[in-house]
């Protein structure tokens, strides 16, 4: 396969089984991608994520930009280099962090200009810096520079802030020149179905090698995503690789893939594992709940994970009520590995024809608890 093409193996409905290839080696989708804002999945390491089943890990334009700077992770060879993950990564833009992390400054046509959260300095930030740091980065997938608009938000302030992400797509395809790359545009457009499919239209005019979904799970009840999805993700181009970004719970994932979604990425696992809440295919655990202070048995019965192998539900307590660092890298690597667990037998059930099963026994599993 050449860089860049999606090959599409297997349907069911809109489901799909696919590849795409990327500089650092094929993807199988639906692929669910593991945050590694910062240059780090947190708690964890390369191996450990390895062995979860990670092929993609995501980084971070405005973090990494702010520390230690792309600059210096380009000197130190990358940031496959750097961090010592050697399978594809893919960035962030930084649109969506310089709007809901830092104290904002002034937008313009050019760009942003804000202060960073760290230590209040000044940045400024536009398609063009943002395509600059992504390849100094070395990314093997690059999203375009957005404009993230806050809702809710008149239709005015939506058709506006639409039409200046597009503007913006153009200038970060005409900056991205890092051959490498794949530049992934972001569909914009709220909770209304009329304008994501106006911005989907304008978004998906421009040829690039995959789209992506943004402006969801910003707050919003997500059952008004789950019934909007059916209505865009399969019109979007049908040979291109659909990423759904900050998307979610297991339930979350299994319905977007039931609408044609094949990429994800959300903090949640990881996050929600350093709180001692755990998925597991019975629904979700919370470890610290006094039933499992002498309770032998595995985090999950159904899971082959090192922490279920090797841990039990008392431990993990102990260690949780401890505040013990390992409590959190064991259960982040059973999160970790359990979606990555539903994504390959999620691959399976839709390459065997068995996908509408495998789905509504997920959407039963999940919802107890
Ligand atoms: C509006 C918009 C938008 C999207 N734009 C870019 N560049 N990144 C995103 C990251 C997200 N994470 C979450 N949820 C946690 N929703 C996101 C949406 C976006
Ligand atoms: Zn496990």
């Amino acid at each position: 396969m050449g860089l860049g093409e999606f090959k599409v193996h297997a349907t069911a409905g809109n489901a799909r089984r696919a590849t795409l290839m990327t500089a650092h080696g094929p993807v199988q989708t639906p692929v669910f991608m593991a945050v590694g804002t910062k240059a780090t999945v947190k708690a964890m390491t390369p191996e450990e994520l390895k062995d979860c089943g990670t092929q993609v890990v995501l980084g971070n334009t405005y973090h990494l930009h702010l520390r230690p700077g792309e600059k210096t992770i380009a000197k130190m060879g990358g940031l496959h280099k750097f961090m010592n993950w050697h399978g594809p990564i893919l960035t962030d833009s930084g649109g969506f962090q310089v709007f809901s992390l830092s104290q904002l400054r002034n937008m313009s046509e050019e760009g942003v200009e804000f202060r960073s959260h760290l230590d209040g300095a000044k940045h400024f930030i536009s398609p063009e810096k943002s395509m600059e740091i992504q390849m100094d980065l070395g990314s093997d997938i690059i999203m375009a520079f957005d404009e993230c608009l806050q809702y809710p938000a008149t239709e005015e302030e939506i058709d506006k802030s639409m039409a200046l992400t597009y503007r913006w797509l153009l200038r970060s395809k005409a900056a991205m020149t890092r051959k490498e790359s794949l530049l992934f545009g972001i569909v914009q457009g709220g909770l209304s179905l009329k304008h994501r499919l106006k911005s989907m239209e304008q978004i998906c005019s421009v040829e690039l090698p995959g789209y992506a979904l943004g402006g969801f799970s910003v707050g919003e009840p997500i059952h008004l995503m789950h019934e909007l999805l059916p209505h865009v993700a399969p019109k979007m181009p049908a040979n291109k690789p659909r990423y759904l970004m900050g998307v979610g719970t297991p339930t979350d994932l299994i319905i977007a893939i039931d609408s044609g979604i094949d990429m994800f990425d959300c903090v949640m696992p990881t996050r929600v594992a350093r709180n001692g809440t755990i998925f597991t295919w019975q629904g979700k655990v919370s470890i610290k709940r006094s039933e499992y202070r002498e309770d032998s048995s595995p985090l999950d019965p159904e899971c082959d994970c090192y922490t279920c192998t090797n841990y039990s539900k008392a431990y993990l307590r102990h260690l949780f009520l401890s505040g013990e660092i390992l409590g959190s890298r064991l259960n982040t690597i059973h999160n970790i590995h359990f979606y990555m667990k539903l994504m390959e037998l999620a691959r399976k059930a839709i390459e065997e024809g068995r996908w509408e099963a495998f789905r509504d026994d997920c959407l039963t599993r999940f919802v107890k608890k």
